[in-house]
Order: C-alpha cells, then structure tokens, then sequence
C-alpha cells in the first residue's frame, strides 16, 4: 500500500506468545506515516498486545518490527518510549496537579519542564491555562483525557498509539477529542494508531484501517474496507458489530 519512505510501523510475520497461549500470530502490515489508522477488532484479538509491541514494552517470539526503516530494537529503550507515546482509556494520572502530570515525562528523565511550555500544551489540547494548577482529581472524563493526551505529547512522539481513549467519554467530549487528534495529526504530522471499539467512529476518524481476530490481521486497507470488507469472517464482525 506504501513504500518504507511511508511507513511509520512495519510488521514483518511478527508472532508472539505468553506461554503456551500464542498471541499474535504471523501479522505482517504497514502503518503509513503521518496518518490515523485505525485498529479493529473482537475483544481479545490481541490489539493491545500490538500496541505494547510497537512501544517495546514486550519483543516479538519471531518476526521483525520495523520503526521508521529500522528494527525496533536498534532503538534505545527510552528512545522508542519518548517516540511512541501512550495514551489509555482509563488516562492514569498521578495524584496531584495538571502541572505535576504533564512533567512527569521529563522528570522521569531528570528534566525540568517549565510552566510556560506546559500551559502552551494545555492551549495545544483545547484546556484552559488556568487548568495548570487544579488538582486531577477533580477533572471530568474528558478533561483527564485531555491532560493525558498533552502529557504523551511532551516527548514530541512520531507516533502515537491510543488505546480506547474515548470509550468511557459521553458523545460531546468524544467529539472534542476525535476533532484534537485529528488536529495534532495535521499540525505535527504524527502517526496516529488508534485502537477502537466503535466502528462508526473507525470509518470516520482514520483513513486506513486493520482488523484484528484471534491474533491475526485479518484485513487491512482503507478505512472504507468496513463498508465493504473482503473477508467472511470480518464481514460477520462489523455485520454483528460483536464482541
Ligand atoms: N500478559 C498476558 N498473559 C496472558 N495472556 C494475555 C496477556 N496479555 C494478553 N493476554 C491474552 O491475549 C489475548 C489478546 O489480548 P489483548 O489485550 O491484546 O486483546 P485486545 O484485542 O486488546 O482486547 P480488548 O479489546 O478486550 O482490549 C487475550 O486472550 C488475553 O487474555
């Protein structure tokens, strides 16, 4: 679909498992560079599993993943962390202030990170400067999220891998954040991969999409590939729109 110049994220028959349970089974596909994909899927067909393949967190059994041309594993481990930021459903946060949790990433790393470049941020995810100083807990869904997607941006990622992180969130706050990432996608040209239950929202937020079933990449193309899958048993998934 594109060639290495294009491609963020390259799986080559990239298999895992944990134990005696294989996981991801011989996935090969591309991540285009600088576009939202979107991954699909029942429950448990290793999405997450991916994600925590492309950040480093676990190796492939077999196979080789690709980041920007390179193996993955010529990269520094804090390297591949500051260049693949996470960002979960549940946005896990430090007790404390905004301020305190978007300099985590560079106080982890020894770092400072100064006031003005963490209200820039909250200006760059739609939340008010005054925002810096409130203590997380007293955020709502959407406005945690948000903090959490500034807090992944701080490390200027290349990509970005979202996992589920509207589906807790009522309709408005999950049109905010559909309508930031597309934004941070266009302004920064970051690779976005996004992993959703909601195929309506597949089809309209990422242009190319894959799906995922029982560990392995069933189909992969064009986010219209949901209106019109090839294969039988992904058009019984997005039919059923099933777990
Ligand atoms: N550390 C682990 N040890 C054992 N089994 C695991 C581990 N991590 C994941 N699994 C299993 O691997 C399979 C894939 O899990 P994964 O979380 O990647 O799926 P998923 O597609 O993200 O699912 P969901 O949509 O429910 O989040 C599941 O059967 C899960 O139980």
């Amino acid at each position: 679909m594109n060639t290495l110049n294009d491609t963020a994220v390259q799986f080559k028959q990239v298999s895992y498992s944990d134990g005696e349970l294989q996981i991801i089974k011989n996935v090969t596909g591309t991540f285009p560079k600088g576009k939202i994909t979107t991954l699909v899927g029942p429950s448990g067909a290793g999405k997450t599993t991916l994600f925590r393949l492309c950040n480093g967190l676990i190796s492939p059994d077999s196979g080789e993943i690709l980041i920007n041309g390179k193996n993955i594993n010529s990269y520094e481990p804090t390297e591949l962390r500051r260049m693949a930021g996470l960002a979960l459903q549940s946005a896990t946060m430090l007790s404390g202030s905004v301020y305190k949790n978007l300099s985590m990433p560079l106080t982890l790393q020894g770092e400072e990170f100064s006031e003005a470049a963490a209200k820039d941020l909250l200006k760059d995810v739609g939340l008010d400067t005054d925002f810096l100083h409130r203590n997380v807990k007293d955020l709502s869904g959407g406005q945690r999220q948000k903090v959490s997607i500034a807090r992944t941006l701080v490390n200027k990622p290349k990509i970005l891998l979202l996992d589920e992180i509207t589906s807790s969130l009522d309709r408005v706050s999950q049109e905010e954040i559909e309508t930031l990432i597309k934004k941070i996608n266009n302004n920064y040209q970051v690779t976005i991969i996004w992993i959703t239950h909601n195929l309506q929202q597949a089809l309209s937020i990422g242009e190319y999409t894959w799906v995922m079933m029982n560990g392995e990449l069933v189909e992969s193309g064009e986010s219209s590939l949901l209106s019109h899958p090839q294969n039988d048993k992904v058009k019984h998934f997005v039919k059923g729109d099933t777990e």
